[in-house]
């Protein structure tokens, strides 16, 4: 109680001294004294904050050495980079639409001026008891709401309306990187939790051009009005002949320091607004694998496991959008003071100060009632119209100053799809182009200075030469050193050999899937080479779809195929009761869900005879079909279609449909060899082959036993000697 009354006295006592000061001060001291005592306060506040702001909950530490985004040159580099998407050049369409939309703004200011100007003349007319002017102005002032309303709506309808088209820039050139040269399969090689393209595409693209339409609005408008309002008050200040010098500088002061606190209290809503974007996109990631693998999971019911990943993923993001909500929390209170109050009373300090302060606003004694009535709603009106600037004026601060955290947000984003476009191009980059030739190229013509292996490709190549090629792996693992082989149309090739030995890394690198290392391969142009994996894609559409994929309809027509040659085609892969069942060649459904293994495996051989390939690589492609489908899928892709195959396998019902083999020892070695000649007497020495290793492999079991019967016998054995 005694320590509340001596804080009371202080406070009575310093208001005493305050008063005694201003009171005894010529008016321009008064001024001085006020915008001197502001300042103090808005430094106190300002060390006020920036102490609490030492406490302030931060975001996590970066354990990455990747820099945060922030607003630094980096950000403005990116958002450059960006830029230059989104406004392909002065007279596009984009630019056109920002333009109009900068050109509404501009319209909106001013008529927010000549409103407010409006408002104060209604109220002197009131105060005067004026009707006529009052109705009169009252009209006006509804005459000005339909140009206001019709520029209020076209502002919004303007911001989707470029943020659609930016969009739009963005997403059509991320398309194009991405389908380009394949890098689409190149990023899914190295797919990892920092690569989340499809969160990248369509989240982070959406929120950028969101944050950033929405900003330019809420800069570009509110610097405008900022100005306008200022120079229209300092204006109003100069015909009244009011000192406007001290309240500019107040108000240069207050919102400077709040300006600097707010940035420096400001926590790191960029990084955060990333991190929470790529925690969303693992989880989208995780979704995606269980719809892609259902099955499979359902078979070993996995749940518990894949649901434990994902609650542990989701209560990941749950903390890290606490943590953003925890720091607005602060930030928006700190902010909200500063903004709404400091500001206010800053404010009402400006407008008061000419009418309490100005000589011209002074009651003078020897008015009549009349002029002092009309002085009266002069002022009434001045100060209206002063208020209602200020007040916008305040709020196109106040919009530019809580633009920061969205800014801070945007560069984020920026950072996020800014590495995509950086990863799309340097993967684009790195995609060698095979070099065309007319006629054959030797390795000893090959350009001297290229230390990666050399693709090259022509229409009338009729062979696939591959010359002391090496098959690595993406990850420079090298699978086999040194292969050379020659295959001449006509040549059917079986490939074989051990699990992981590389069978199907020579179809990738041959396809230009995987970059060549080292060596040269000369192979037909890719429209004449058709690989046929083990689980086929299914692609969207109708059955015609899946059999002619990738072509569409129109390209089909345009071959001169039709329905009923697609019929033959599932004739010889035996799967026309599949069409009847379906419902025709135009059903569409599900088709990775509603065909079995083995049509699935059909369909996708059924794409060789609409595409009738010079090389077709059918990689364990029949595992699922059976022997006599199989054996009919063969005999008229090579007899009638005159389809060269070149098949990994592992079953030997299929060595009959080739006349070459190549065998990989699984340790970087090889085999060529021609199968026609010897066939029958390789297949019974591979049979009696696979039986010895069977017989061998169950010998340390059978020694065990064998010793464990001697034990109980009392016996000995001369196997065991
Ligand atoms: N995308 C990849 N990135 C890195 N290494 C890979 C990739 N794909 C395959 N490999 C590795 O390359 C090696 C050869 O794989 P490949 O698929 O060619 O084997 P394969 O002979 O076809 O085996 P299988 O008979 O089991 O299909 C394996 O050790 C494998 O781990």
């Amino acid at each position: 109680m005694v320590a509340a009354s001596k804080f009371f006295q202080k406070i009575k006592n310093t208001v005493i001294i305050l008063k005694f000061l201003i009171e005894n001060q010529s008016k321009f001291r008064r001024i001085l004294l006020g915008s001197g005592l502001t300042c103090a306060a808005a430094l106190f506040l300002y060390k006020l904050c920036l102490k609490y702001a030492k406490n302030f909950p931060k975001s996590e530490p970066n354990k990455k050495t990747k820099s945060n985004p922030t607003l630094d040159k980096q950000f403005f580099h990116e958002l450059n980079y960006l830029r230059r998407i989104m406004f392909p050049h002065l007279f596009s369409k984009q630019s056109f639409l920002l333009f109009i939309h900068t050109l509404t703004l501009i319209c909106r200011t001013f008529l927010s001026i000549y409103v407010a100007k409006l408002e104060g003349l209604l109220v002197r007319n009131i105060v005067q008891k004026n009707f006529l002017m009052f109705a009169k102005k009252l009209i006006q002032w509804l005459l000005i709401a339909v140009p206001a309303t019709t520029c209020n709506s076209l502002i919004r309808y303007l911001e989707c309306k470029l943020d659609l088209e930016l969009k739009t820039q963005l997403v059509n050139r991320s398309h194009k990187f991405y389908f380009d040269k394949q890098v689409y399969y190149k990023i899914a090689l190295k797919q990892s939790d920092e690569c989340q393209v499809d969160q990248n595409l369509t989240e982070d693209i959406d929120r950028l051009t969101n944050l950033f339409v929405h900003l330019y609005s809420s800069l570009t408008k509110p610097l405008l009005d900022i100005i306008l309002i200022t120079a229209t008050l300092i204006g109003l200040a100069k015909s009244k002949n009011v000192n406007y010098v001290v309240p500019s500088l107040m108000a240069l002061v207050v919102i400077v320091l709040t300006g600097l606190l707010i940035r420096k209290i400001s926590p790191k809503f960029g990084k955060m607004a990333a991190d929470v974007a790529k925690q969303k996109g693992y989880l989208r990631f995780l979704y995606g694998r269980i719809q892609t693998n259902s099955e499979e999971i359902a078979f070993y019911a996995g749940e518990k496991t894949e649901s434990n990943l994902i609650n542990k993923n989701y209560k990941l993001l749950k903390k890290k959008q606490e943590l953003v909500h925890n720091n607005k929390f602060w930030y928006i209170i700190v902010e909200q003071f500063l903004l709404k109050y400091v500001w206010s009373a800053a404010g009402l300090s400006m407008i008061s100060m000419p009418l309490l302060l100005s000589e011209k606003y002074s009651p003078k004694t020897n008015l009549q009632a009349e002029d002092e009535a009309a002085e009266i709603s002069q002022r009434t009106e001045e100060f209206t119209m002063a208020k209602n600037l200020l007040s916008s004026g305040a709020d196109a601060v106040e919009r530019v100053m809580t633009s920061y955290k969205e800014l801070t947000e945007l560069s984020g984003y920026t950072r996020r799809v800014y590495e995509m476009f950086k990863l799309f191009e340097t993967e684009s980059k790195n995609s060698e182009q095979p070099i065309e030739i007319k006629s054959g190229l030797e390795s000893n013509k090959l350009p001297k200075g290229i230390e990666s292996g050399i693709v090259s490709e022509s229409d009338t190549q009729n062979s696939i030469i591959v010359e002391d090629i090496s098959v690595v792996t993406p990850n420079g693992e090298v699978i086999v050193p040194s292969l050379s082989i020659k295959i001449e149309h006509g040549m059917n090739l079986l490939i074989t050999g051990p699990n992981g030995c590389g069978k199907s890394s020579l179809f990738r690198i041959l396809s230009g899937l995987w970059p060549l290392k080292k060596g040269l391969i000369q192979r037909p142009k890719l429209k004449d080479m058709f690989y046929v994996p083990q689980r086929p894609y299914l692609a969207i559409g109708t059955l015609r779809d899946q059999i002619i994929y990738p072509d569409r309809r129109d390209d089909m027509l345009q071959k001169g195929i039709a329905d009923a040659d697609l019929m033959n085609i599932m004739e010889i892969v035996n799967l026309t009761s599949v069409v009847t069942r379906e419902g025709g060649l135009d059903a569409v459904s599900d088709w990775k869900d509603v065909l079995s293994g083995g049509e699935k495996q059909r369909l996708g051989l059924s794409r060789i005879f609409y595409h009738r390939p010079k090389f077709a690589f059918l990689d364990e492609c029949t595992s699922a079909i059976s022997i006599d489908v199989e054996g009919k899928i063969y005999h008229t892709a090579i007899n009638d279609y005159k389809i060269t195959l070149l098949t990994i396998a592992h079953r030997y019902t299929l060595w009959q449909y080739h006349n070459y083999i190549l065998l990989f020892d699984g340790i970087g070695k090889w085999r060529f060899d021609e199968l026609n000649n010897n066939l029958d007497n390789r297949l019974n020495l591979k049979q009696e082959k696979d039986n010895l290793e069977k017989i061998l492999l169950t010998v340390p079991t059978s020694k065990e036993r064998l010793q464990e019967l001697c034990n109980i016998l009392g016996e000995g054995s001369i196997a065991l000697e």
